[in-house]
């Protein structure tokens, strides 16, 4: 097996930074004479760098998807032209049934277990923009437990990063990604983050969140979400104030982008007039898009 197939773990130590890099994939969907990528995902190698990005909840997935879009000059660009492109998993989860609704409405639903996740349509989608297919997003309502019937184009792009405390655990889904990224922040800056954010932006009050986080929040996140830790190729310790881990990645992306240069516009050859841009930050879920 050549050396460019092994996976060696470089050990990136800076204070108590921990990044793990594995070669392999520094070196995917790059001028290889035998590319990686069909390997990991059965897909062409023109098909975009898929990055999945996986943590606890409020571990901040969000914002270092935000902090690389800015980084990479993304943030403010046309949904067309933009290279680089986020999705959130929130957007796959399930419809409900009417007595799964009225639980979720009390707090006694679990949104973080796997079963609570339309796996198979994220796959889909997910293979959809391997294919280089411009795809539909729905943006999840935290407020009603549902799918809004509000959605997001999301246009072929380069470079897709998909976020979410379960994006790792469905083996099908896991995959296609060809970098995985897991943001590790400690439970109790989590939970400090998670019961403002959940009072403020998503309509609960602190018995409820508190209630949600202790029955089924932080027993699915050591059974279902920690255990996928060990699929990442970067740890992320402390999430987006992590700025030596940010900016590794960032560069890696900068130089997979620099060797695939892209005219947007040849793209979408029918398109006459621009197509108005969506909120950089997808209403009060704050999901990025
Ligand atoms: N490094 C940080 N310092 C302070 N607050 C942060 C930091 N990272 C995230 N937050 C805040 O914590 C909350 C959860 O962050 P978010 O990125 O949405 O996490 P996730 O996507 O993992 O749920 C948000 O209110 C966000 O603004
Ligand atoms: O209707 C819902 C759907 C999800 N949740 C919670 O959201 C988090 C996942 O989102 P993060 O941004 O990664 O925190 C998950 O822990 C669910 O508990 C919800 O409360 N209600």
């Amino acid at each position: 097996m050549s050396l460019f197939y092994q996976k060696l773990r470089v050990a990136v130590y800076c204070g108590n930074l921990s990044v793990k890099i594995t070669k392999r994939l520094i070196y995917t969907h790059k001028m290889s004479e035998k590319p990686t990528v069909p390997m990991t995902n059965g897909f062409e190698s023109k098909t975009p760098f898929l990055i999945g990005v996986a943590g606890g909840t409020a571990s901040g997935k969000s914002t270092v998807c935000q902090r690389i879009m800015e980084k990479l000059g993304q943030q403010h660009k046309e949904q067309t032209e933009r290279r680089v492109v986020c999705i959130s998993q929130d957007s796959f989860y399930r419809t409900l049934t009417t007595s799964e609704r009225l639980r979720a409405e009390r707090g006694q639903f679990n949104f973080d277990h796997p079963d609570a996740f339309d796996d198979k349509k994220l796959l889909a989608v997910l293979k959809d923009i391997l294919d280089g297919k411009k795809v539909e997003v729905p943006e999840y309502d935290y407020i009603t437990n549902s799918i809004s019937n509000r959605s997001h184009t999301i246009y072929p792009a380069d470079v897709v990063l998909i976020e979410g405390i379960l994006v790792f655990y469905f083996k099908e889904v896991r995959e296609l990604f060809h970098m995985k990224l897991f943001v590790d922040t400690d439970s109790d800056t989590r939970l400090a983050r998670r019961v403002p954010r959940d009072i403020m932006e998503r309509g609960r009050d602190l018995e409820q969140v508190l209630n949600q986080y202790m029955n089924f929040v932080k027993p699915a996140f050591e059974e279902f979400c920690l255990p996928t830790k060990k699929f990442a190729d970067v740890i992320i310790p402390r999430g987006a104030d992590n700025l030596v881990a940010i900016d590794l990645i960032v560069q890696h992306i900068s130089e997979y982008l620099k060797q695939k240069p892209v005219d947007k516009s040849q793209l979408y050859p029918g398109l006459s007039t621009p197509i108005p841009s969506s909120p950089h930050r997808a209403g009060k879920s704050g999901r990025p898009h």
